[in-house]
């Protein structure tokens, strides 16, 4: 049983008050707070052993570089990867998929297929189309229903042997759904195809164990996990990082640089090019210590019980439609209330202190599936409290009440 109100005091933030009131922040799909002792990390990276890593002689630097790789190997056991140089610092799941999808050009040709999902963040989409554009690939959509749940009937007819990659979200920012990865790695690679999984949203609140899943890659964002805004993880096999050209080129990831040819630096530094988010790679390990020390499985179990009662409460609005009602859901909860613009509950809500996220969620597909200019979403965390959620109940009321 968890003590959410001693978790609530490791975030200085909680305490603030927002238009007199105080804050209720239900943004954590967006980024995640911080506690104090990543606060600290950060500040004591910066007092006591800043200097650049890997090549420096003098003794700040080797500190520095032993924090940047114990950090990657907290993160190669967090994430259960059979080597440390299979985990890639990146500024975060973008910066991620990106990497990729620039890298696959050279496995995609005309004809080709990509694929994705019609939940995908903007983030999961628009690097393939740039890919297809480049290549002449096509890229397919797994489709979904009306609760918002992957159609898995049909990702199977789309699979064929052209299919060269599947990149899905573990969870949708927009809908809460949990998708069902582990079928669709076990499904793409029967036709030869690689995996990427965005995982966002679930390393947050999941356990993620990617020798388990056997995905290709798995990437997720440091400022959603508690961590830094800017760092993030990209996890790949070694075969596919071993035959994945660079993506950036400049200092670090070299070997051995003549005017007449480069040749590169192996993994993860290939991967890596100049002076890296250091601070951010160090404390991002620094969070993931405070989320297991609390236990993602603990978290997991509360935020659901979040779930639960914002469903239950969120409910006994009239004329409240939910947009995304999946079985297996994190603690994401999009809705509408009637014809009410969402941005207008949104402004009303904030200046009762209540902050949430409106509009399309950069998830512009799944607002136009579910024929919405955009939803409200309340995304809880494990800081979050049922007497928070009322606070939001009430505030909704009062919105329908001035603009229904
Ligand atoms: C599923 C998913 N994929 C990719 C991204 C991009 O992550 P970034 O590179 O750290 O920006 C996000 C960010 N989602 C959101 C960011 O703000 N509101 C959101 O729902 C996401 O939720």
């Amino acid at each position: 049983m968890l003590d959410i109100q001693a978790i609530r005091n490791d975030f200085p933030i909680l305490t603030q008050t927002v238009n007199g009131k105080p804050l209720v922040y239900f943004d954590n799909a967006a980024t995640s707070q911080k506690p104090q002792v990543v606060i600290d990390a950060i500040s004591n990276y910066y007092g006591t052993i800043n200097a650049n890593i890997h090549r420096g002689v003098h003794t700040l630097s080797q500190l520095a570089t032993d924090a940047y790789e114990q950090s990657r190997q907290k993160i190669q056991t967090h994430l259960n990867a059979k080597h440390n140089y299979e985990v890639l610092f990146t500024a975060g799941t973008t910066h991620g998929i990106n990497l990729v999808a620039h890298g696959f050009a050279a496995f995609v040709k005309a004809g080709d297929e990509v694929m994705v999902s019609a939940m995908e963040h903007h983030s999961n989409i628009v690097p393939w189309q740039m890919l297809c554009e480049r290549t002449g690939a096509k890229l397919t959509v797994i489709p979904m229903n009306e609760k918002g749940e992957l159609i898995i009937e049909e990702f199977e007819k789309l699979l064929t042997e052209k299919t060269k990659i599947v990149a899905v979200n573990h969870i949708s920012n927009s809908l809460g759904t949990i998708n069902p990865i582990e079928h669709i790695i076990k499904k793409a690679h029967e036709v030869g195809a690689a995996v990427l999984i965005d995982g966002a949203q679930a390393a947050p609140h999941l356990k993620i164990d990617v020798q388990a899943l056997d995905c290709d890659f798995y990437t997720f964002s440091g400022h959603k996990t508690c961590g830094p805004t800017g760092s993030g993880v990209l996890y790949g096999k070694e075969e596919w990082l071993e035959k994945l050209p660079p993506y950036q080129g400049g200092g670090e990831m070299i070997k051995e640089v003549t005017f007449e040819k480069t040749t590169y630096a192996g993994l993860p530094h290939k991967f890596e090019a100049g002076t890296p988010h250091i601070e951010g790679g160090i404390v991002l390990g620094t969070a993931i210590d405070y989320l297991n020390s609390i236990g993602l499985d603990n978290i997991m179990a509360y935020e659901n019980e979040l779930l639960r009662y914002g469903n239950e409460k969120l409910q006994e609005i009239e004329g409240i439609r939910f947009i995304g009602t999946a079985t297996k859901k994190t603690s994401v909860i999009s809705f509408n209330v009637g014809e009410i613009h969402p941005y207008d509950i949104g402004a009303i809500v904030d200046k009762m202190g209540i902050a949430v996220r409106t509009g399309h969620h950069c998830t512009q597909p799944v607002m136009n599936f579910f024929n919405v200019p955009g939803t409200v979403r309340a995304s809880f965390a494990f800081y979050n409290t049922k007497e928070e959620i009322d606070a939001l109940v009430l505030a909704v009321l009062k919105a329908q009440r001035m603009l229904g």
